[in-house]
């Protein structure tokens, strides 16, 4: 796929990122992730990121990551478009990316650098060294040290013609809406906030209506009845959901540092598809909080 074919898909319908299995002595469990992406497939998600954020991009190493980005693009074949997880140090990200490519992925997400505060300069010389690594599609995800400027991007742009898209995980509107205006349609625009729900229709308003939902890791048709409602400018359905799910659910997550990937692997246990534990540093719900998950997810009714 080319860095134009992967533009056109980001650039509508609901996207998502599988969460990553691990047995329990935390090894990574190829046969639980194929099932997860079979179940996950057929819902109607315009993308799947493998190994991104919510797939704990940040906890594997460079030996199974391979194998992970070879899995999701075998499994999802002819079904669904897989864009890999990539990020860490320049060289890692490049590594990262090459494998991505070779395994046939359409595309990918490149993560922060971690740690380091860096400049623009610094992180412009980053983004363009893994653009040029690749031929295929890079999405740049501004979150935590990464935050590229308006400016920054524009300088990229001019750079990479196959840097097709700009995700934000930053939630500050006069940073998103200076890029939109700066850089018009010459990105595809994504809003992967953690629970991007409550600000779909925010960022749909400001011109930017695609957005990634993790939660459609265990409650794939309410993300998706959401996902229509925003689309439909379905107040009173958005409205009911933020109030009787999504609402409860931010005050579970936000008791745990981590949580926003956490609580996505309880939930996917508690449906019956259990990822495993999340990887240190992160650490896993404690038990009153999978019971609160729990009755929130059953109030929703049969997914
Ligand atoms: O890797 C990531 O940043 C994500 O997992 C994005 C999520 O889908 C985010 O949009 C969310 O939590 O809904």
């Amino acid at each position: 796929m080319n860095p134009q074919e992967l533009k056109a898909i980001m650039s509508h319908g609901l996207l998502s990122f599988p969460l990553t299995d691990f047995d329990a002595n935390g090894d990574f469990n190829k046969k639980g992730y194929i099932e997860r992406l079979e179940w996950l497939a057929p819902y109607g998600a315009t993308a799947l990121f493998a190994a991104g954020g919510t797939g704990e991009f940040f906890s594997l190493t460079g030996d199974e990551y391979p194998e992970i980005i070879q899995t999701a693009v075998d499994t999802c074949r002819g079904k669904v478009p897989i864009i890999a997880g990539a990020g860490g140090p320049t060289r890692f990200a490049i590594q990262c990316a090459q494998a991505a490519e070779r395994a046939g992925a359409h595309g990918i997400l490149l993560l922060p650098h971690y740690l380091t505060e860096a400049g623009q300069e610094g992180l412009i010389a980053h983004v363009e060294a893994v653009c040029k690594s690749v031929r295929f599609g890079v999405i740049v995800y501004n979150r935590n040290v990464c935050k590229l400027t308006p400016e920054s991007l524009a300088i990229l742009a001019d750079r990479c013609p196959n840097l097709i898209g700009f995700k934000d995980g930053i939630g500050d509107i006069e940073l998103m809406s200076s890029i939109y205006m700066k850089m018009g349609d010459r990105f595809a625009y994504l809003g992967g906030l953690p629970t991007a729900e409550v600000y779909a229709a925010a960022y749909k308003a400001l011109g930017t209506p695609v957005y990634s939902s993790a939660v459609f890791n265990f409650i794939p048709k309410t993300a998706m009845d959401f996902y229509h409602a925003v689309a439909n400018d379905d107040m009173a359905t958005q409205h009911r959901l933020l109030k009787r799910f999504f609402m409860p659910y931010l005050a579970i997550r936000n008791k745990g540092q981590g949580y926003a990937v956490s609580i996505v692997k309880a939930g996917a246990k508690l449906v019956g598809h259990d990822a495993g534990p999340v990887r240190a540093p992160l650490t896993d719900l404690k038990p009153a909080e999978m019971e609160a998950l729990d009755a929130l997810i059953k109030a929703l009714g049969p997914q």
